[in-house]
């Protein structure tokens, strides 16, 4: 591949692969990075191109609609991808405009063909017109009228994930308080997350990752934080006694390994655990008081990468490929089980860049009937007095309290225990008993978990 600008073909060709194949920015940027081997500089410009054109796609396209003279449906998806990466340049970055413009017309010249050039040139000189403030007093609805509407294009969020989060918010947090920080937390959603660390318990400790550099975490025992930095220069890392994890998720099994049970405590499961990173947690924590941990994945991809993060664990852990729903276990077998199951990921938006446009309304009850029936299968395995987690990277209620409610409702076998005093030091936690933390307050993925006691009762 030959080409004068690196950074802006590889952020191109992330957009192409992510429109065309459905991929993960940030697991195909990445690779290409490194393949072509970009230097910092230019690596760092195609990070924040590619990243930055995908999280506003939405918006951008509302601003290109305006300055295409057909529906953008009815342009070549590759000359779409082209004049989102130009308005994202124009409009949310330092770039001077006419070195925006000429790099996208160089680049429409160098991946499709000269008519591109001549398209992209008219295109994106009538979006350089206003600014991105400008564009959004021209395009988007008055907040007035309609603060949703608004905000949803102000912050390039699709509509029905800010009605979502904004009744989350008010849920747990108050309706005036939703009201004044619903921005903050779309912006929250914009900016990309530092990584974290978690130091593997009796693995590792935070206090040598901070020796490499790291700051130690806010809230939890086990994280660090290490900015922008790169994981894989750590030996610990590269070893497997310290991995990459939000501090939300370690939070979250901490939480599940730290709260009181009467009885054993030996024998914990997993049902959802791709791809690994609560699983290693949890091993790692029932290790040190003898016991094991078994973790449950239903695709087998997914349950090869766990398999893969408890082999560096002491114990005699297992990694298996089973429908959570159908369990291959007797019930009744668990001291501990974690649910962190599929979800719309809409606390994690922060992470991937394109996911948000991804998904649809639509999704919400579909994944919601999974949810129950995992939940009713983690109560179901877990044994009388035993505990079990209910987590998931998503604040929408639909997918969190009311999934909780609705099982509860169909069962007298469960009784709901307060998940704050597991959470020491960790503020604004709501009235409880649930917990959603948010990424604008604990500078976590907005991670949801409901912590419920398995009792000695029959099933409705
Ligand atoms: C939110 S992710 C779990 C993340 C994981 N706990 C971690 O911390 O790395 C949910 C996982 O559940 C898996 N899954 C979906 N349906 C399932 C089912 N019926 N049984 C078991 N796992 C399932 C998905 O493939 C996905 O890997």
């Amino acid at each position: 591949m030959r080409t004068s600008d690196p950074a802006r073909r590889a952020a191109y060709d992330t957009l192409r692969a992510v429109s065309e194949h459905d991929a993960y920015a940030n697991l195909v940027l990445p690779g290409l990075l490194t393949e072509r081997r970009l230097d910092t500089r230019d690596a760092a410009l195609a990070t924040e191109l590619a990243y930055g054109t995908l999280r506003a796609q939405g918006t951008y396209d509302a601003i290109l609609a305006t300055c295409v003279d057909r529906p953008l449906d009815q342009l070549d998806p590759e000359m779409l991808d082209l004049l989102r990466l130009g308005a994202h340049q124009l409009l949310a970055t330092r770039i001077p405009p006419h070195a925006a413009v000429a790099a996208t017309v160089d680049l429409a010249r160098e991946v499709l063909h000269e008519g591109a050039a001549r398209m992209s040139n008219a295109v994106l000189r009538r979006v350089g017109r206003t600014d991105f403030e400008g564009w959004v007093e021209q395009i988007a609805p008055n907040p007035q009228d309609d603060p949703e509407g608004f905000l949803a294009l102000f912050r390039a969020h699709p509509r029905w994930i800010v009605s979502a989060l904004w009744d989350s918010l008010a849920a747990h947090r108050g309706a005036e308080v939703a009201h004044d920080e619903i921005d903050d937390l779309l912006r929250a959603d914009n900016e990309r997350p530092g990584v974290t660390l978690v130091a593997r318990p009796g693995m590792a400790d935070v206090e040598d990752l901070i020796e490499e550099g790291a700051e130690p975490g806010r809230y939890a025992r086990t994280a660090a934080y290490l900015g922008h930095g790169d994981p894989g220069r750590i030996e610990a890392v590269r070893r497997g006694r310290v991995a990459v994890q939000d501090e939300g998720s370690q939070l979250v099994a901490l939480a599940l390994a730290e709260a009181k049970l009467t009885g054993d405590d030996e024998l914990w499961l997993d049902l959802c655990a791709g791809p690994g990173g609560k699983a290693a947690l949890l091993a790692a924590t029932v290790a040190q008081r003898g016991g094991r941990l078994i973790a449950a994945e239903l695709a087998p991809h997914r349950a090869r990468l766990v398999k893969r993060a408890l082999q560096p664990i002491p114990g005699l852990h297992k990694a298996i490929t089973a429908d959570g729903t159908k369990p291959a276990w007797r019930t009744g077998l668990f001291d501990r089980v974690i649910a962190d199951v599929p979800c719309t990921g809409l606390g994690a938006l922060r992470r991937r860049p394109e996911a948000r446009w991804r998904r649809g309304a639509g999704d919400v009850a579909l994944l919601a009937e999974t949810q129950k029936k995992l939940l009713h299968a983690a109560l179901d395995s877990a044994r009388p007095d035993g505990l079990v987690a209910y987590v998931t990277c998503s604040p929408h209620l639909a997918e969190t309290r009311l999934v909780v409610d609705d099982v509860l409702r169909r069962r007298t076998d469960v009784a709901r225990v307060d998940v704050r005093p597991y959470l020491p030091g960790v503020p604004e936690l709501g009235d409880g008993p649930d917990v959603q933390l948010w990424p604008h307050v604990h500078g976590t993925d907005a991670m949801y978990m409901a912590l419920l006691r398995r009792e000695d009762a029959a099933r409705d």
